[in-house]
């Protein structure tokens, strides 16, 4: 990558006799930029004055064959430093913000002096110094601004409660000089540095001292401080040779009454006190509009209408356990799988709702709303012509199993793509409290409605993400019925291009195509079902990309990968022989079965497989009868053959392929009807072998203690 330069700028670092401000003017004195080295020269509590530190950091600058002059005003006549760059180079473009004292003192015994003094220099100076460049900056459509902030200001520190203040309030004077800057090309960022400097010398530790060099952080503000770097209104830590962004971030928050006309109890606040608090789902809020916007969503949610501020955009959804179960079928559960019951049947002990279930409401929404139609500049779009491309679904609440959601939608960009417009609309659904349970983001693709002049890339979209490179740890296959789409329409995506064959054809296919969100449906189910032993309440979130369509009675085949609490999976209709989703994941909050990888299909080996385990290391834990565990090998025969070898280690809840270390002491050889038996612990190994049923050699005790671990890992098979 070719060097980021600063040719014909100028920059104006201020306390830049020493530390970072010296390294600061170092580096781009180095990268083509004028540089105004200013520095007062005094002591770190602010006292004293001499030219010696600018001079000498001069002279480096110019010895390295850079052009810089040096400046000795104090930052509180912040107009005077602009000056000396307007006389010396007649122009300024980028300003740093760093001169700063100390005058730690317990709180107690800060004196108005040692207040005064410290909000002088951090605040007030920036504030006249950034004051003075701002109208240059302005006129010439450019400039770049950074205000030096510390984590004494951002956390709060013993000791420094002057200097923590004003360096807050440089957080403050930031957010709005980069708000009021935007337009003109002027962005102003936060550093927060941890660096060795005058400031710190005798503060921090020696070892953590001799780390914290200036120079690994100067890099960092020369980028901020770039033409090329975008960033505006954000603060950034940076120590030690790391970077990173800090927020100020804001819980979901509860509210405190149920109906617009009652009062707020202090007693509802104690009792909400832990959701106010809670800060798992918080959000990072970008602008003033959206924390406002927030609090509205939160009138609306009381009102219980969804408000009147945009009536379009909002809707409300209410929904029972028939609502839950048509979904359920309408995304192939069935009650061929024991475990889908609960998906299935409202009286189930385990009853529950898919998570892909909510995304209903935000469709619904979309559905009725005419958002997404004229997202279009200049173009109503039409249903037909729209293409399910994208979806995000986030559970970031108690999601309810019944009753009333209330939805908003707003479209977030709208990109030109040439061939169509892609549209992105956030989804946020909230519960009857107003709590926030399921953020959608549904990206639709308006085939034909492109070349409308709009950005081709965009940043909002949640993006998906590459499936690993090695093969799928996980395949799971299962047919739709020729009848899918009839029945999920019934959920509510009422498209007619999913049933209706001439509008099918005016789309330009052969028939009706599946609702990708059917498709979706399936692909988490099965996801679910392969690593959280379909328990629907470990889903976290889903991203899936929609690649080509599905037709109704394909078989979907979903190849699964796991890493760490991510699976990757990619659909494809084995009909076609296409990949119908991609660059797709699920994340869950844990996996249930450990298994890490999984080397074959057992639904491809099902009639006459053979299965013959090798127990090798069981461990007894003589307190606990039933733990035992173990290392297995399985091999799988058919007509005689051997077709797959791998072993399954429960101890250390792994599955790979090939052999276990060490000598097997126990076989059992059974046929595949024997083994489901076994497996579910329907029969006795000991009843087996009586009659016949079971090969053993070795340890016939042992073999009795493995009918439970076969039920309970032969799910994960
Ligand atoms: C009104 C309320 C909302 C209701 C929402 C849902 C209603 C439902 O009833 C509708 C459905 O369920 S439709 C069924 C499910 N969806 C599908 O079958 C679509 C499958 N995908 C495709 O056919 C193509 O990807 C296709 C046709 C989408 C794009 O293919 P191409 O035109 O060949 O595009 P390509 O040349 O590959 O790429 C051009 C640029 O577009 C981006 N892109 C491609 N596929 C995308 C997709 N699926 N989603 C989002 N963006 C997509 C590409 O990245 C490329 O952009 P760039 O060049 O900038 O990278």
């Amino acid at each position: 990558m070719a060097d980021l330069k600063f040719d014909g700028r100028v920059v104006v670092v201020t306390g830049a006799g020493a530390g970072l401000g010296r390294a600061y003017a170092l580096l781009f004195g180095s990268r083509g930029a004028k540089v105004v080295v200013n520095d007062l020269g005094g002591g770190r509590h602010g006292d004293g004055s001499s030219s010696n530190a600018a001079d000498a950091v001069v002279d480096e600058i110019v010895r390295n064959g850079g052009t810089a002059v040096a400046d000795y005003n104090s930052v509180v006549e912040g107009e005077k430093i602009i000056q000396t760059a307007l006389n010396k180079f007649g122009r300024v473009d980028v300003l740093i913000n760093n001169a700063g004292i100390l005058r730690d003192k317990s709180f107690a015994k800060i004196s108005d002096q040692d207040w005064d003094l410290v909000h002088a220099v951090h605040l007030k100076g920036s504030f006249k110094t950034t004051q003075a460049a701002f109208p240059i900056f302005k006129k010439q459509n450019y400039g770049r601004v950074i205000m030096t902030a510390s984590n004494s200001g951002l956390y709060g520190n013993f000791g420094q409660a002057n200097y923590s203040a004003a360096k807050l309030g440089l957080v403050g004077l930031a957010n709005t000089v980069a708000i009021e800057g935007r337009k003109y090309n002027i962005f102003c960022n936060v550093i927060v540095p941890t660096a060795a400097s005058r400031l710190t010398e005798d503060i921090l530790p020696p070892d953590l001292f001799a780390e914290l060099k200036p120079e690994l952080i100067a890099p960092v503000v020369a980028y901020l401080c770039h033409e090329s770097c975008q960033e505006n209104g954000s603060i950034i830590e940076a120590a030690a040779g790391w970077a990173g962004r800090c927020a100020i971030v804001r819980s979901n928050g509860a509210l405190l009454r149920q109906k617009p006309e009652d009062q707020v109890s202090i007693e509802a606040v104690k009792d909400n006190w832990s959701t106010i608090r809670n800060l798992s789902n918080a959000q990072k809020l970008d602008t003033i509009e959206d924390a406002t916007g927030a609090l509205m969503a939160s009138l609306d949610a009381l009102r219980g209408t969804g408000g009147d501020r945009n009536a379009e955009d909002v809707d409300s959804f209410e929904f029972c356990n028939k609502d839950t179960i048509l979904y359920a079928l309408g995304v192939g559960a069935s009650v061929a799988s024991e475990k889908e019951l609960r998906y299935l049947y409202e009286n189930d002990e385990s009853f529950s709702v898919l998570p892909t279930f909510y995304i209903i409401p935000a469709l619904q929404l979309l559905m009725s709303s005419s958002n997404v139609s004229n997202a279009v500049p200049g173009k109503e779009v039409s249903l037909e012509q729209i293409l399910h491309g994208e979806h995000y679904l986030e559970i970031v609440g108690e999601v309810p199993q019944e009753g009333k959601l209330t939805s908003r939608a707003k479209v977030s960009e709208v990109l030109d793509k040439g061939s169509g417009a892609v549209i992105v609309t956030d989804v946020e659904t909230c519960d009857q409290n107003g709590n926030v349970v399921a953020l959608n983001q549904c990206i639709t693709f308006a085939v034909g409605a492109g070349n409308f002049g709009g950005p081709r890339a965009g940043t909002k979209a949640v993006p998906c993400q590459a499936k690993p490179s090695r093969s799928p740890d996980v395949t799971v296959s299962q047919k739709t019925s020729i009848d899918q789409a009839a029945l999920y329409r019934l959920s509510g995506d009422t498209n007619p291009l999913h049933i209706d064959s001439n509008v099918a054809a005016i789309a330009g296919y052969k028939r009706p195509i599946l609702h990708g969100l059917c498709t979706l449906g399936f692909s988490v189910r099965l996801v679910l079902s392969a690593f959280a032993d379909h328990d629907a309440s470990l889903f976290k979130a889903v991203k899936v990309r929609f690649v080509k369509p599905v037709l109704p009675g394909d078989t979907l085949k979903v190849d699964m990968w796991r890493e760490g609490n991510r699976i990757f999976f990619e659909t494809t209709s084995v009909d076609s022989n296409q990949v119908v989703i991609g660059g797709s994941y699920v994340d869950l909050k844990s996996v249930k079965s450990a298994i890490k990888s999984t080397p074959t299909n057992m639904s491809s080996l099902k009639s006459d497989a053979v299965f013959e385990f090798i127990v090798d290391q069981v461990k007894q834990d003589p307190g606990k009868a039933k733990s035992v565990g173990g290392v297995f090998l399985y091999n799988i025969t058919k007509d005689g053959k051997q077709v797959k070898q791998w072993t399954m280690d429960l101890k250390n809840a792994k599955v790979f392929e090939g052999k276990p270390e060490g000598k097997p002491n126990t076989t059992l050889t059974v046929s595949d009807d024997d083994f489901m038996q076994l497996a579910e612990g329907k029969l006795n190994p000991q009843q087996a072998f009586m009659k016949g049923k079971l090969k053993i050699t070795g340890n016939i005790m042992l073999a009795q203690k493995l009918a439970p671990l076969l039920k309970t890992n032969a799910a994960k098979l």
